[in-house]
């Protein structure tokens, strides 16, 4: 369990973490969102203690982070600048090292997914393209195997058979070896299959923690011919709307009460499921 005690992290002026209490079961896989400058970094950087809190405290398994190996050796960080060394050091060399410094790293893996990522072993980080070294900090993140470990944007630049190759490696190794995972990502859509529970942070603080399946009900969309969806949609809170031809869907906010649900099979509506993205778009303040 990662837990903060009224965390928070000024940077000078800039608070970019208000006073934060949270607990993170063990064995979960987490997807951290917000918009840019919400929080996120502070708080994956926080958790990993490769940062110190301005305030509060964070523990994993009752051991604060910071400066504690017995924490530290046990999580994994990595973040969208890859944050593996200089770049001097060969891709071998640096596995090499983490198989020394990570307890529960496994270099078999490391191979494995070396070669499912087309990966030189030989080449020096700073030889490799922008979506390699992502797929390199994948491979280091993966075979780490710690107990807790955490992407920050980790696919950055990666292209999306390699992403789609992420993702699959992560749900394959994460039932073999269950650990608890964070993902931030402003890949919504993309990743939210792969998330149980979803944090938002806004403007430095935590606006939701929800699991998956309950936000998907916090949004409906409905449709069908264009003049019956928008009689239908007559003052509820509309999140967007799509136009094909004489059809139009409609994405609301908020779950439809019963009487809705009875006039749209009166009228042939369709009601749909409601892309996470449009409601974290809504929940964040909009597309202004
Ligand atoms: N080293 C720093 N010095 C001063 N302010 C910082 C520093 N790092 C981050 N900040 C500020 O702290 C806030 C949170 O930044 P953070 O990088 O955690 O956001 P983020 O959610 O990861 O954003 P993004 O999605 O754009 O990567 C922002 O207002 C940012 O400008």
């Amino acid at each position: 369990m990662i837990t903060t005690s009224a965390l928070q992290v000024r940077y000078g002026d800039t608070t970019a973490l208000h006073p934060l209490d949270l607990d993170l079961p063990a064995g979960r896989i987490y997807g951290v969102l917000g918009r840019n400058g919400a929080g996120k970094t502070t708080l994956l950087s926080t958790l990993a203690g490769f940062r110190k809190p301005s305030a509060g405290t964070v523990t994993f398994d009752g051991v604060p982070v910071f400066d504690d190996a017995r924490a530290t050796t046990r999580i994994c960080l990595i973040r969208d600048d890859g944050g593996l060394g200089d770049g001097t050091d060969t891709l071998r060399d640096i596995l090499a090292l983490a198989a020394m410094l990570r307890p529960g790293f496994d270099s078999v893996y490391a191979t494995e997914l070396m070669d499912r990522f087309a990966l030189p072993r030989k080449r020096t980080l700073r030889t490799l393209s922008r979506g390699q070294r992502s797929a390199f900090g994948i491979v280091v993140g993966l075979a780490s195997r710690a107990d807790l470990t955490m992407f920050d944007e980790a696919h950055l630049g990666m292209d999306a058979p390699s992403r789609q190759l992420f993702h699959d490696e992560l749900l394959r190794d994460y039932v073999r070896h269950p650990r608890t995972v964070l993902l931030s990502t402003h890949l919504i859509e993309e990743q939210s299959p792969l998330f149980e529970q979803v944090l938002i942070l806004h403007q430095g603080r935590l606006l939701l923690r929800e699991d998956v399946d309950d936000l998907r009900t916090r949004g409906v969309s409905v449709t069908g011919p264009q003049a019956v969806v928008d009689d239908f949609v007559f003052g509820l809170t509309v999140l967007g709307e799509r136009q094909l031809g004489p059809t139009k869907e409609v994405t609301l906010f908020g779950a439809l009460d019963e009487e809705h649900r009875t006039l749209a099979r009166r009228y042939g509506l369709q009601l749909g499921p409601v892309a996470l993205q449009e409601l974290f778009i809504h929940l964040t303040g909009g597309a202004a």
